[in-house]
């Protein structure tokens, strides 16, 4: 299968392309980053540092249209909806890590995997997803008498919080608790905010340093605290990931999945 990256110049995108080299039954045969960027025509591997692939760097997803059968992006809300509308209209398959993305976006993404097959997820790490697995267990055995806050931790460079992975940590404890995230969510506190209400998740965010990415989900109760923590020490846990997803959704014609249908976790 011959895969495309976008955003090659990326953090993520680079640790993609190394992922993609080291994977057996996939081809890098494109990579995209920025128009006007001065790092077009150069060679892909050498900016990933994996040495010479004879990949060059172009500026349009469209001037790689007939070289690639996958796109795999991890850039931007508004760059993802875009190549996933590309993917959409030419009949590529798509992988897609890029987190923030709002309502209608998502919807938007529903909407374009009845065209073409989209797999799409905040943390393509398998750890994360087994913490999704486990999660739902505790929350449900754990009943509403502990105290749920999402705590989680990335690198200055960040620029969307909660992460896409905190979120959907909370969607999968609210869905096992019978809650609706959109009502019992609590982002951050500060001032005379009022003791905390029992049905609330909270989520904290902290920006430091070059950390790839640490989630904890507390549960407390009086006497007894539970935290499942997982901590990602590098991206490539993040971008073999997505290879595997990519080589797992080139055998599906159309439709939405994410890393659970990938590992068989559903
Ligand atoms: N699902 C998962 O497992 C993971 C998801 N992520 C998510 O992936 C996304 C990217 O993260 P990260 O790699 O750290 O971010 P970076 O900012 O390092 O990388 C994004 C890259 O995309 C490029 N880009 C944006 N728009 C375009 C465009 N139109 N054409 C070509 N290139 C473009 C940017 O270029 P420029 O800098 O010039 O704007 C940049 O090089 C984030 O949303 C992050 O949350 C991250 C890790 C794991
Ligand atoms: O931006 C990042 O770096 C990461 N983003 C993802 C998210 O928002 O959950 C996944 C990972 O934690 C790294």
């Amino acid at each position: 299968m011959r895969i495309a990256v976008m955003g090659a110049a990326g953090r993520m995108g680079k640790a993609l392309i190394e992922a993609v080299c080291q994977a057996e039954g996939v081809k890098l045969s494109a990579a995209v980053v920025q128009p006007g960027s001065s790092l077009v025509g150069a060679d892909a591997g050498e900016l990933a540092g994996v040495g010479k692939l004879d990949v060059r760097l172009v500026e349009k997803l469209s001037d790689a249209k007939d070289d690639f059968d996958l796109l795999i992006d991890f850039t931007s809300p508004e760059t993802t909806m875009s190549n996933l509308d590309f993917c959409a209209a030419h009949g590529k398959k798509i992988v897609i890590g890029t987190t923030g993305l709002s309502d209608n976006q998502t919807q938007h993404l529903a909407e374009c995997a009845k065209q073409t097959a989209v797999m799409f997820a905040p943390n393509m790490s398998v750890g994360v997803n087994v913490c999704f697995k486990v999660l739902d267990l505790v929350a449900r055995t754990l009943g509403d008498d502990y105290d749920i806050e999402v705590i989680e931790t990335h690198h200055r460079h960040k620029v969307d919080s909660p992460s896409g992975t905190a979120l959907r940590l909370g969607e999968v404890v609210a869905d096992a608790l019978g809650r609706d995230l959109k009502e019992c969510a609590v982002y951050g506190r500060e001032g005379q905010t009022g003791a905390r209400t029992q049905k609330e998740i909270g989520f904290e965010t902290i920006r430091a340093g070059d950390v790839v990415g640490d989630h904890t989900v507390l549960f407390a109760t009086e006497g007894e605290r539970i935290e499942i923590t997982h901590k990602a020490s590098s991206r490539m846990t993040f971008a073999k990931g997505a290879v595997r997803a990519a080589t797992w959704l080139a055998e599906q014609p159309s439709g939405q999945f994410d890393m659970q249908d990938v590992l068989g976790l559903r």
